[in-house]
């Protein structure tokens, strides 16, 4: 199997290329190298394989963003396997996933490789057309992951390793400015007031927040969380016991299981898919979710974490 290593120097402020220069001082095995030189261009990277029709592990050193789009490339291509090596700032894949962790896991795989299909989930409207391996939002989930990643403030505060006050800070101030919208689920009913509205296809969000405890990656099905009717207080504690799963408990939290979901938003909000900005769905216009059944495959052994 060739080995294809897809690495984004700048996921996690430089950690992944990190991770990358420590693998290539004791990796044996032959590979291609492939740097990411911007946004959308890991899709490209792993379509070229695609085409190429060979059986090709795509190992992808980056976080959620780089792996989203090395899994939106290499989907339907039966030959390509993606292998991840968590190089990210949050690393929600990782949480749920099983990933490379030393050279030796890598070798071993591409002597013996076995993989696993998984779900992806897809989300459409008319101005919205994204997948997702982790989970697609819309609201202020959206609001916060837009605003952290163009903030000034977040690189600078990088710098001196402090990038998580940036997030703090900019949670608290969209959490002033954002104003609730009402949401329609088709077969479900209407809630208003809701904060955001978020599909899953594994439990983990936002850095190792656990939005979504019931969700797994490939039983064909997707779970709808809705926070809604709720006090901006109660919505900061209710993000504390996100992080332990406990926040179903609440009834402002409604959680849905199902394989498709329509929804409608009645003002116009934004959206991400695996924490990437996506675009801003128009009021009243119909979303789909829906779930891709087992079209993509994640290398992994019995080594490997
Ligand atoms: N050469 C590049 N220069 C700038 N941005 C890039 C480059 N290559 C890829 N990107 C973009 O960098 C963004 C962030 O990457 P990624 O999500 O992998 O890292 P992260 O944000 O640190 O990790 P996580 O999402 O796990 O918190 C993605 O949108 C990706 O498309």
């Amino acid at each position: 199997m060739r080995l294809v290593i897809i690495v984004n120097d700048y996921a996690g402020h430089g950690r992944a290329k990190r991770k990358f220069e420590k693998l290539s001082k004791t990796l044996q095995t032959p590979y291609i190298l492939e740097r990411t030189n911007a946004t959308g261009h890991a899709v490209e990277i792993a379509k070229k394989y695609g085409e190429l029709q060979e059986p090709t592990l795509l190992l992808t050193i980056g976080g959620d963003g780089t792996i989203h789009e090395v899994i939106k490339g290499a989907v339907s291509y039966e030959h390509l396997v993606v292998g991840v090596m968590n190089g990210g700032s949050g690393n929600d894949f990782g949480r749920a996933f099983p990933t490379f962790t030393t050279a030796h896991q890598i070798e071993s795989f591409i002597q013996n490789p076995t993989s696993l299909p998984y779900d992806l989930g897809a989300v459409k409207s008319v101005d919205v057309e994204d997948v997702f391996m982790n989970n697609c939002g819309f609201g202020f989930d959206a609001v916060v992951t837009y605003e952290v990643n163009r903030s000034k403030m977040k690189a600078w505060l990088n710098k001196i390793s402090l990038g998580k006050l940036a997030y703090v800070w900019i949670l608290i101030r969209e959490l002033f400015r954002f104003k609730p919208f009402d949401l329609t689920i088709e077969n479900h009913g209407h809630l208003k007031n809701c904060y955001f509205v978020v599909a899953s296809n594994q439990p983990y969000f936002g850095g190792g927040m656990k939005i979504s405890p019931n969700s797994i990656s490939n039983d064909g099905l997707m779970e709808l969380t809705v926070v809604h009717d709720i006090t901006k207080l109660k919505l900061l504690l209710i993000f504390l016991t996100v992080f332990f799963g406990k926040h179903t408990k609440f009834n402002t939290v409604k959680s849905y299981k199902s394989s498709k979901f329509d929804i409608r938003l009645h003002d116009s909000v934004i959206g991400h898919a695996d924490g990437e900005y996506i675009g801003q769905a128009k009021e009243n216009q119909t979303i789909s979710y829906f779930v891709q059944e087992n079209n993509w495959r994640l290398g992994y052994n019995n080594l490997t974490k």
